[in-house]
């Protein structure tokens, strides 16, 4: 049958859309995050921990050393215990860190999307799946000519931000043609984050009708060797955590800010969290609000160890009101963050 005019027309129609659609959507942003087991068990812990705890940007201990003791000891008792804090927040959908960071992914593509900017967005993790290397390789076969690398971590440091970059960088290696890169170091400063922060804080406080006598800012920790050696990862939360008591008005006396996970035997920065929120129950404060602002989604880091955890330990030491605020997650605030992070390290980079 010859095609009539107006079927013509339609296929003329349909091919220049898709090459518009095409040809906008040959930029794309990859949101990274640390990543989490496939399952709250210990086979898939010891999976999960053999790549977390075998990447050198984590432990820096040289290899000889750290890998025998890493099979030898570590990854025969600790999934098990961990497998445990797992299933206690582990949810229908799966790993809550999954979980968010997928659902950021899709809003901020929305986002993009109705300021008229259409970029794909997909996101990765570093440790199991789906990993950078892999959605690296999908953009590259959907024609992507561009990819913005954004780490979820506000803070840079060398365990987190540089051991993406590591993966990013391998993947190249291991590739014939690849997209342009850029990659996000950090935005511990950037006032869309600062504000989206401070406006979760506020939410919190008119939920609970007012502050409570503290606001405790815990961050996860590193090594302080690794912060003598030149990682700025302190100074950036030290930063943060100034900003947003500036933003929300509260002076030196009315927050605390901690780092929580220590791993190992190595002194890790300080103040810890847990012994600090012991301190201030047994010291009289009777209410305190705790958030996690270096975690951009909760996971087991904020929801078991200080939500279950350091709850427990701070009403036992005679503390009454433990008020946890919730990461940022799927708050709208955080997601125009996001999409400005990324509109500004996009701009200025051409379409075809
Ligand atoms: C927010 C930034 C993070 C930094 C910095 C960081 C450094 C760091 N972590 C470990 C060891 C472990 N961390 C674990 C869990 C974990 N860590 C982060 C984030 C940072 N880590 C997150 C978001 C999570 C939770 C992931 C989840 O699935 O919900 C774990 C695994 C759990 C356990 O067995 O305790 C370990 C181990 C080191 C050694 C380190 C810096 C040197
Ligand atoms: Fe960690
Ligand atoms: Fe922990």
């Amino acid at each position: 049958m010859p095609a009539s005019p107006s079927h013509h027309a339609a296929q003329t129609a349909s091919a220049s859309s898709i090459q518009t659609t095409a040809a906008r959507e040959s930029t794309a942003i990859l949101l990274c995050n640390l990543g989490t087991p496939d399952a709250p068990t210990a086979p898939a812990l010891r999976r999960y921990l053999a790549q977390f705890l075998g990447d050198p940007r984590v432990v820096e201990i040289p290899r000889a050393l750290w890998l025998p003791l890493l099979y030898g000891i570590i990854l025969r008792t600790r999934p098990a215990k961990s497998a445990a804090k797992y299933a206690s927040i582990w949810t229908e959908e799966g790993s809550p860190l999954a979980v968010w960071t997928a659902k950021q992914a899709v809003m901020l593509r929305g986002w993009l999307g109705e300021a008229g900017q259409p970029v794909r967005v997909l996101h990765a993790m570093r440790y199991g799946q789906p990993a950078i290397g892999a959605q690296l390789q999908v953009l590259q076969d959907a024609g992507v000519r561009r990819a913005l690398v954004l780490p979820l971590y506000p803070q840079y440091s060398a365990t987190t931000t540089a051991s993406v970059f590591d993966d990013v960088a391998a993947w190249v290696r291991r590739s014939r043609c690849f997209p342009e890169l850029r990659f996000v170091n950090d935005y511990h400063d950037h006032p869309d984050y600062i504000a989206a922060l401070a406006q979760s804080v506020r939410a919190h406080w008119q939920r609970e009708g007012g502050p409570a006598d503290k606001l405790v800012m815990s961050f996860h920790g590193i090594p302080e060797r690794n912060v003598r050696l030149g990682d700025p990862y302190a100074e950036q939360c030290r930063n943060t955590a100034r900003l947003l008591a500036q933003v929300l008005g509260l002076g030196e006396d009315r927050y605390l800010l901690t780092f929580q996970s220590r791993f190992g035997k190595a002194r890790w920065l300080e103040p810890y969290t847990e012994p600090s929120l012991v301190a201030l129950a047994q010291g009289g404060t009777r209410r305190v609000d705790v958030m996690c602002p270096g975690f951009t989604s909760d996971c087991l880091e904020t929801l078991e160890e200080i939500n279950q955890e350091a709850r427990e330990a701070f009403l036992h030491a005679g503390g009454q009101d433990f008020r946890y605020i919730p990461c940022l997650n799927d708050n709208p605030a955080w997601i125009t963050a996001l999409s400005r992070i990324a509109q500004q390290h996009l701009a200025g980079w051409s379409q075809p």
